[in-house]
């Protein structure tokens, strides 16, 4: 397993071994050992899945507060994704900063986003399908949004903000200036 660190602290990007052969090939998608074994030892709870008919498609940028507070891991079984963390914990020393990475069923990669942080994508291929692992389980009355083009954040999807295909509850959410957060970095 090929373990990335970003520009944020505490999330990576992981690509499993590929076993390829003229059929095609197979992976060990999530195996929990070993991810145990490189030290990240996170209980998932919750296997979820988007598919996005559109490329264009943006979701996000999303999380859940505490105590229904999800770690992610996000890997694309089919199409191409721009994935993006944001590093919400008030105090943090990367507070308000972002990455992003492409994922997509060909390279293979994954993104691992721990508490704290929002998550959100921009499908760059039409039916785009995302299944990520979720630490707990959805819970709607602590689910949040902040909106993807929020000038503070200043996050580069790679195409015109007008041009996004959004949800309505994506294209009504507030800045982070104007939602807040409810998480503190533990230092
Ligand atoms: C997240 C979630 C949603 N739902 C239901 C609620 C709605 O009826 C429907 C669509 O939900 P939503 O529009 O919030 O889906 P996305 O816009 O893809 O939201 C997700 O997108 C970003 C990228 C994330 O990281 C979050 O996991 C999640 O917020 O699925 C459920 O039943 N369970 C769930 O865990």
């Amino acid at each position: 397993m090929k373990i990335e660190e970003t520009a944020l602290a505490g999330v990576l990007l992981l690509t499993m071994p590929r076993h390829v052969d003229p059929r095609g090939h197979f992976s060990e998608s999530w195996s929990q050992p070993r991810l145990a074994a490189a030290g990240i030892d996170i209980a998932f709870v919750q296997d979820n899945e988007s598919l996005s008919r559109r490329a264009g498609t943006v979701r996000g940028l999303h999380y859940q507060a505490p105590p229904a507070a999800q770690a992610k891991l996000v890997r694309v079984a089919a199409g191409v994704i721009w994935d993006v963390a944001v590093d919400i914990r008030r105090g943090s020393p990367s507070f308000g900063r972002w990455v992003g990475a492409e994922l997509s069923a060909e390279n293979g990669r994954q993104m691992l986003i721990p508490e704290g942080f929002l998550h959100g994508f921009v499908t760059r291929a039409p039916d785009t399908l995302v299944l990520y692992k979720c630490s707990r389980p959805y819970a709607p009355e602590c689910d949040r949004a902040v909106r993807f083009d929020d000038p503070d954040l200043g996050i580069d999807w790679g195409i015109a903000p007008g041009r996004a295909i959004l949800s309505d509850k994506d294209a009504a959410a507030p800045t982070l200036r104007d939602a807040g957060t409810p998480f503190d970095w533990a230092g």
